[in-house]
C-alpha cells in the first residue's frame, strides 16, 4: 500500500512554554549526574564492605529449574516492582508520577518520557527546565540517523518482521559507538566507562524516532518519509509525526483530526512514558544487562533486549493480543454474551496456548499500566464508544480473569500492560499488528540503557552465574540428607 506523501513542509511548532525561559545554568543530565555519583558510589562500596557476606534469600531447585522466579539476585537501581502494587520508578508510582513529572507546560498534556528519563538516571524529579533542556539535547542528538545505518535498513525486505529490522538497525549504530572506539584505543579507563556509555546510550534514544519511523515507512511506504524530524518537539511529537500519525508536519495516514492527532501524541507519551523499565529481571531489561556486563557497548546491548523483546511472551504479547482481540470479534455474535467470550477463551486454553495480555511473572493484581492506558480511553468516551475493539478489551478484562481462575494454572489471570496498548494504536490508525512491539521497543531502551550507566558508573562486573546439571542438583539433595 503506497501512503500519501508529507502535504508539506510546514514546521509545526507546538512551541514548549519553557523554551523560551531556558537558563544557561540548568545543569545538564551528565552534570547533574556528576554530582550524584560520588555519593551513590560511596554507599554501594560501604555497603558491599560491611555487608558483602549476608545472605538474602534461598534458592531452590524449583527456582533453579523455573526461570530462576523469587531468586532476588540482580542489582537494579532505577525501578522496583511489587506483585500487589505494580511498578515503581524510583520510588514513585505510576499516578504520581502523573502528577509530579514535567510535561510541555499546555494544561492536560501527558509527563513527557524525556522526565521518566531524568528521574530513572538521577534518582530526582526534574524541574520544568531541566527537562526541557534534555528534550532539546535529545532532539538535536537524534536529527539524522548514520547513513550506514539507513542503507542498511533499506536493504532489508520489506516483510521482515520490524522487531528483527529494529535490532538489526541498532545494531548497526555500534559502528559509530563512542564507548566501543575509545575502549579499543585505550582511551579510556574503568572509573570513566559510564561517560562513553552515557553518550551512546543519550545516542541511541535519540535515534529512536527516525529510526521507527524508517521501520515504519520500510514497511507500509516503501521506504519513503511519512512524516518530518523537527529539532522544537519532544521525542514523542517526532515519533508521531515520523509514523505518519500527525495532523500537521506528516502524511497524517489515520485522517486525524487536530484533537486527535494531541490524543495520539499524548497516548504515545503515556505510553511511553510507563514502559520504559520493569524492574532488571525482565527478559529485554535482563538481557540488555547481561550483554552490557560484557562490555559490549550500549547499541549491541539494547539491540539484544530488543530480541528479547520479540518474544510472544513478553513485548510482543502486544501484536499477539491485537490479532486476539480482531479474531475474538469475528467469532462472538455480540460483545454483550459473556458466554460466547467464555467459550472462546476455553477453546484456547484447551488448545493450549495462552491468553495473550494475561498474566504475569511477578505481578499478582492487574497491572496498574494497564488501568492508566484504560483510563487514557474512558477519559474519552465518545472517541471509543464505537470501537468494538476497544470494548472488547474493556469487557475482556471481566470475562478473562473469572476463565483463567476456573481454570486454574495462571498465577495472576489479572490483564497486564499488553491487554490494551496495541489496540489503542490500532484505533488511531497504526494497523500493522508487527509493528506494536517497536513502540514498546523505543520505550523500554530508557530503563535498562540508564542501569548500564549505573552499571559501569559502580564497576559492576561482568555477570556470570554458576549452572547446575541434573546430577548436580541430584547431588546436593541428598547432600541435605532427605533424599537416599
Ligand atoms: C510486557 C510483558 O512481558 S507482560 C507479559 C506479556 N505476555 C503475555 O501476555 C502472554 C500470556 N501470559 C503468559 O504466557 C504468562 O502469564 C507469562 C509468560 C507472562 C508469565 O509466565 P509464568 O510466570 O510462567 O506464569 P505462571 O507461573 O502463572 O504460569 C503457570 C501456568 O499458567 C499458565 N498461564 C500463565 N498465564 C497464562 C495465560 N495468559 N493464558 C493461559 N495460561 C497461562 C502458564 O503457561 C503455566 O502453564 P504450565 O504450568 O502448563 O507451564
Ligand atoms: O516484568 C516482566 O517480566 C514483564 C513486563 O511486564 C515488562 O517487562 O514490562
Amino acid at each position: 500500500m503506497l501512503r500519501r506523501p508529507i502535504a508539506s513542509t510546514f514546521l509545526c511548532k507546538r512551541n514548549f512554554k519553557s523554551s523560551a525561559v531556558v537558563k544557561s545554568s540548568v545543569l545538564t543530565l551528565k552534570e547533574t549526574l556528576e554530582n550524584v555519583i560520588p555519593q551513590r558510589r560511596d554507599a554501594v562500596k560501604e555497603l558491599k564492605a560491611l555487608y558483602g557476606n549476608t545472605v538474602i534469600g534461598p534458592i531452590t531447585i524449583s527456582s533453579v529449574i523455573g526461570g530462576m522466579r523469587g531468586n532476588q539476585s540482580m542489582f537494579w537501581q532505577g525501578t522496583s516492582l511489587d506483585p500487589d502494587h505494580g511498578i515503581r520508578f524510583q520510588g514513585l508510582t505510576i499516578e504520581q508520577c502523573q502528577k509530579r513529572l514535567p510535561g510541555t507546560g499546555i494544561n492536560g498534556d501527558n509527563f513527557l518520557p524525556e522526565s521518566m528519563l531524568w528521574l530513572l538516571m538521577t534518582g530526582s524529579v526534574p524541574s520544568f527546565q531541566q527537562v526541557d533542556s534534555l528534550r532539546r539535547e535529545l532532539a538535536l542528538r537524534g536529527k539524522e540517523l548514520p547513513h550506514y545505518t539507513e542503507k542498511v535498513l533499506l536493504s532489508l525486505p520489506k516483510d521482515m518482521h520490524p522487531m528483527t529490522q529494529f535490532a538489526i538497525g541498532l545494531a548497526s549504530m555500534n559502528k559509530g559507538s563512542v564507548f566501543a572506539t575509545n575502549y579499543q584505543k585505550g582511551l579510556i579507563g574503568k572509573t570513566e566507562f559510564w561517560k562513553d556509555t552515557l553518550e551512546d546510550s543519550l545516542n541511541l534514544i535519540a535515534s529512536l524516532p527516525l529510526l521507527t519511523g524508517k521501520i515504519y515507512s520500510n514497511i507500509t511506504n516503501e521506504g519513503r518519509p511519512l512524516g518530518q524530524y523537527s529539532e522544537d518537539v519532544d521525542w514523542c511529537t517526532n515519533i508521531c509525526s515520523l509514523l505518519g500519525m500527525t495532523e500537521k508536519n506528516s502524511s497524517n495516514t489515520g485522517n486525524l483530526n487536530s484533537q486527535q492527532s494531541l490524543d495520539f501524541i499524548n497516548l504515545m507519551r503515556l505510553y511511553t512514558g510507563i514502559h520504559v523499565d520493569h524492574e532488571g529481571g525482565n527478559v529485554s531489561a535482563h538481557t540488555t544487562h547481561l550483554v552490557g556486563s560484557a562490555l559490549s557497548d550500549p547499541y549491541l546491548s539494547y539491540s539484544s533486549g530488543i530480541m528479547g523483546l520479540a518474544g510472544p511472551l513478553h513485548g510482543l504479547a502486544a501484536q499477539e493480543v491485537v490479532r486476539f482481540l480482531i479474531e475474538m470479534n469475528s467469532n462472538i455474535s455480540s460483545i454483550a454474551l459473556e458466554k460466547e467470550i467464555k467459550e472462546y477463551l476455553w477453546k484456547i486454553l484447551k488448545s493450549n496456548r495462552v491468553i495473550p495480555g494475561y498474566g504475569h511473572a511477578v505481578l499478582r493484581k492487574p497491572d496498574p499500566r494497564f488501568t492508566a492506558m484504560l483510563e487514557f480511553a474512558q477519559m474519552r468516551p465518545n472517541e471509543f464508544k464505537n470501537d468494538k475493539n476497544v470494548l472488547l478489551m474493556q469487557k475482556l478484562a471481566e470475562v478473562a480473569p473469572k476463565v483463567l481462575l476456573e481454570h486454574g494454572k495462571s498465577k495472576n489471570p489479572f490483564p497486564n500492560v499488553d491487554s490494551a496498548s496495541g489496540i489503542l494504536f490500532y484505533h488511531y490508525g497504526i494497523r500493522e499488528l508487527l509493528f506494536f512491539t517497536v513502540i514498546f521497543g523505543c520505550s523500554r531502551s530508557m530503563g535498562p540503557l540508564t542501569q548500564l550507566v549505573w552499571d559501569r558508573i559502580l564497576g559492576l562486573p561482568i555477570e556470570r552465574p554458576k549452572s547446575l546439571s541434573f546430577e548436580g542438583l541430584e547431588a546436593l539433595t541428598k547432600a541435605t540428607g532427605l533424599v537416599k
